[in-house]
């Protein structure tokens, strides 16, 4: 009996699992599905009410003439510790513990036109009540409202078959356990609840035959055929009952006073005494635990193999979302770190291949800078009159003997101050496109897709380094560049003499001293000049990019995140776990599904105690 209870309890105890998880059943194989339920079928005034209330041992349910039970009550008991106040909760008012049971019973009614009106209508919107109780056996019974042949007056003409699918609907679920009511006063062969329990449990095997109302048969008359499985056979034995009349009602017959009557019936009967151990509402009430246990135990390991699959599924998606973070600064740390190495390798395939981005440097070096070259305005600078007016000017008071030696240099030098534009726009190009990288390289590190905070925070430190390269790289071309005035390369301008004139009607040695202020002069110095800076220029086109990459490129592979590991190596523990926050909602998220991970994990762990017993 222990086991039984304690089985039966834990069933009850999931099912309220399952409710509070917003599991009723409905699509595909949910855990309510899985478990037996008891319903109670059968003809309007059969007596089902009585039934229930005598197996329940309580009065509660509403009670008049006409249909009164017109949306199914679902009803949990649960036995609760000798000497315990009994009381009811309803689910649609929780906290609120009835200890009276005319109010259980008025609730009922009043919840029941809540929904459907105070017309007759029905609703098969379920009302779910608890009773804990000393006195009742752990069980959970579903009331339906009663089958009937005829609409009565205010009611719509498909009520007949509104009720009676609405009761096949609970009936029909190969789980329930069908309590079949049927008065004796009535054929057995016309029973509705026989009708209904035939058609969807033809072997019977779910289909308990209660017969109530012994005490109002015909004298002379008796129910043994139908007792005794002659006239109708089912898998399970018949059994008898003897309710309260509606005389005993009136009177205020109480339940205990109602089942001692209901024992000395059956002692006392001649016709029904050699089946007294075997009838009353005490003995159904045993009789359907005990069939209840057996069908448990039956679909214990169905359950536990649902239970698992979804803890299975919880546990996939507790992996997909990323579990709980450590709570100790040393795993936080380690796990910081794991992550910006992911990073890293995220921004570093972006720049080897593998992930797109990294051409486009190349791509600077190969036309942007090349293109940029090409539009410096060295025909501007190097224009006839623009020579003509930098000679003239470096020469001051006295005008050059020889050759122009300052006017050259100070062409030369104008010249190459140009090339700072294009050297400094690579460096920047080179920075925007690691910039862009490191974005990419972010949003593309699926392990940092959780943590915002951690994300800005690499952001931010990547992108303080891009900008201590780009510093240095912008130092290092300016220093190409102002090397190129620093120091000229002197073979070029000796070759220059050897050379002899181009320049037509001119004479073929040294030019004379009233040429050398000639236009020509200064056109040939402007070639040379231009010449000059035009080899300049094929130098500085490769070597720029070579510092770029230097300092930019490939410090940026080697060091992006250095300094971001000195100050994270340094933070408290505070620090460390504000950098790991994550999105709120998907916070919410995990704690919910691991709220109901611990619940069927401990669903899993008292059914497999039970199943091991
Ligand atoms: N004498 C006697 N009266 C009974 C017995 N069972 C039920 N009654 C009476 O029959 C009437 C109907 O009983 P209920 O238990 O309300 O029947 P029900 O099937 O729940 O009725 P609805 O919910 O209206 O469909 C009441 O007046 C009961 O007192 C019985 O075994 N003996």
């Amino acid at each position: 009996m222990a086991t039984m209870e304690s089985l039966i309890g834990l069933v009850n105890r999931i099912q309220r699992a399952c409710t509070v998880l917003g599991d009723h059943g409905g699509e595909g194989l949910s855990l309510w599905e899985a478990l037996p339920t008891v319903a109670v079928v059968g003809g309007q005034s059969s007596g089902k009410s009585s039934v229930l209330e005598s197996v329940v041992g309580r009065d509660f349910l509403p009670r008049g003439s006409g249909i009164v039970t017109r949306r199914p009550l679902v009803l949990q008991l649960h036995k609760t510790d000798r000497g315990q106040t009994e009381y009811a909760e309803f689910l649609h008012a929780p906290k609120r513990k009835l200890t009276d049971f005319a109010a259980v019973r008025k609730e009922i009614a009043d919840e029941t036109d809540r929904i459907t009106g105070k017309s007759k209508q029905i609703s098969n919107i379920p009302i779910h009540l608890s009773v804990y109780s000393p006195n009742v056996v752990n069980l959970t019974l579903i009331d339906l409202p009663g089958l009937t042949k005829v609409a009565v007056e205010g009611q719509p003409d498909t009520i007949v078959e509104d009720i009676e699918n609405m009761v096949r609907s609970y009936v029909e679920k190969p789980n329930c356990i069908i309590l079949a009511i049927s008065p004796a006063n009535q054929d057995i062969a016309t029973s509705d609840a026989i009708k209904l329990a035939r058609e969807v449990d033809p072997s019977g095997d779910r289909t308990f035959g209660v017969v109530t109302k012994l005490d109002l048969m015909d004298k002379g008359t008796n129910a043994l055929d139908v007792l005794e499985g002659r006239s109708y056979r089912l898998q399970h034995p018949w059994v008898g009952i003897v309710n309260r009349s509606q005389a005993d009602i009136n009177r205020n017959v109480d339940m205990i006073a109602a089942r001692r009557k209901e024992r000395e019936y059956f002692e006392t009967s001649p016709e029904y005494g050699h089946l007294a151990s075997k009838m009353g509402s005490e003995y159904l009430a045993k009789l359907l635990s005990q069939h209840l246990e057996l069908v448990i135990r039956q679909r214990i390991p169905s359950i536990i193999a649902l239970i698992n699959k979804t803890i299975d599924e919880l546990n996939a998606e507790l992996d997909r979302i990323g579990r709980p973070i450590a709570v100790d600064s040393g795993a936080q740390l380690y796990t910081i770190l794991e992550l910006c190495r992911a990073f890293d390798r995220v921004f570093k395939e972006h720049l080897d291949g593998g992930r797109p981005g990294g051409d486009r440097i190349y791509g600077v070096f190969d036309h942007q800078l090349p293109a940029a070259l090409k539009k410096l305005p060295f025909d501007r600078h190097l224009s006839l009159r623009n020579v003509q007016k930098v000679v003239s000017e470096a020469d001051g008071y006295q005008p050059h003997l020889i050759a122009p030696e300052q006017g050259y240099r100070r062409l030369i030098d104008g010249s190459i101050n140009y090339f700072k534009g294009p050297a400094e726009a690579s460096v920047d190009a080179v920075h925007m496109v690691l910039k862009e990288l490191v974005r990419k390289s972010i949003v593309a590190t699926e392990e940092l897709k959780r943590f915002p905070s951690l994300q800005a925070d690499i952001a931010n430190a990547a992108n303080e380094s891009l900008e201590r390269f780009r510093e240095e790289s912008r130092r290092t071309v300016m220093r190409l560049v102002d090397m190129e005035s620093s120091y000229l390369t002197v073979e070029f301008f000796r070759k220059l003499h050897l050379e002899p004139e181009k320049t037509p009607n001119s004479n073929p040695n040294a030019p004379n001293a009233a040429d050398r202020y000639s236009d020509n002069n200064f056109r040939r110095i402007g070639a040379n000049v231009s010449a000059y800076i035009g080899m300049v220029c094929d130098t500085l086109k490769n070597t720029i990019p070579k510092a770029v990459v230097h300092c930019q490129v490939r410090e940026a592979k080697r060091a992006l995140l250095n300094n971001f590991y000195v100050q994270v190596g340094r933070r408290e523990k505070e620090q460390l776990g504000a950098m790991l926050d994550e999105d709120p909602a998907l916070m919410e998220k995990r704690t919910a599904i691991a709220k109901r991970l611990e619940l069927y994990k401990s669903a899993r762990d008292e059914i497999d105690a039970v199943a091991w017993k």
